[in-house]
């Protein structure tokens, strides 16, 4: 069977009617629909159950802290029924391992446990931005470093940039499931994301998911948008 990647399409937006019209509307183009921190912290869990209601949710609140806090977050989140959720890499192999545990146990007999995603090093970082916060490798390395921390500590996948999707399958094989942000179809503008592709090249490199969110939401007709990207990676 040949590889297909999905897109994701991230509603990052405060407005609960502009979300709920964009899942309408975007949400049946598309493969799973983001929320994230602007959307939850403003319109609350109620919003994020209705907004995802009938659409697989990609719940991408990168949770971030002690091992015990982190799981009692995830225990909360549950009860939206992700299909995918994060955490950052960087928190540790106690706080990940602990963090699966606890959606293993908050699934009923017969559900399908939400995904743990760990983000690696975000797709707004370069070089630069890794030095200034004492690290001193490349983007590349310290992404292949947190994602084997990751999945040896029980995550399902990571969040990486394309570019590091080929190293990260050299070094883990197919098991991860690799969601992939950072993508720009050509021509357009990059905003704060560093380490991008287009939507062909992500899939190409094998990316399971692609996470497009200002390419579709800004554009005069998100539906069209979002379809262009679809026949793109239909055609990659
Ligand atoms: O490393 C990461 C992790 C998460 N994201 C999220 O993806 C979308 C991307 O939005 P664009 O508008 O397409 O840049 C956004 O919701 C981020 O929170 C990421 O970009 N990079």
């Amino acid at each position: 069977m040949t590889h297909r990647t999905r897109l994701i399409a991230a509603l990052d937006t405060k407005d609960r009617q502009q979300a709920l019209s964009w899942a309408d509307d975007v949400g049946r183009i598309v493969d799973a629909l983001k929320l994230g921190m602007e959307f939850t912290y403003s319109c609350g869990f109620e919003a994020v159950q209705e907004v995802s209601s009938g659409h697989s949710l990609f719940l991408d609140l990168k949770l971030h802290d002690i091992p015990n806090t982190v799981a009692s977050g995830l225990s909360a989140l549950a009860s939206l029924r992700p299909a995918l959720t994060t955490i950052h890499a960087s928190g540790g192999s106690e706080m990940i391992a602990r963090g699966r545990e606890t959606l293993e146990k908050a699934i009923l007999p017969g559900e399908t446990r939400p995904k743990l995603l760990a983000v690696t090093v975000l797709t707004s970082m370069n070089a630069e931005g890794l030095a200034e916060t004492g690290v001193d490798a490349p983007p590349r390395e310290q992404v292949l470093r947190l994602g084997k921390l990751a999945m040896q500590a029980g995550a399902d996948g990571l969040v990486c940039s394309a570019h590091e999707i080929a190293p990260l399958r050299d070094a883990l094989g197919d098991d991860p499931i690799l969601v992939v942000p950072g993508i720009r179809p050509a021509g357009a503008s990059a905003n704060d994301q560093k380490r991008i592709m287009t939507p062909a090249q992500a899939a190409r490199a094998g990316a399971d998911w692609i996470v497009v969110g200002r390419p579709i939401i800004r554009a005069e007709n998100p539906a069209r948008a979002a379809q262009a990207i679809m026949d793109e990676l239909a055609s990659a």
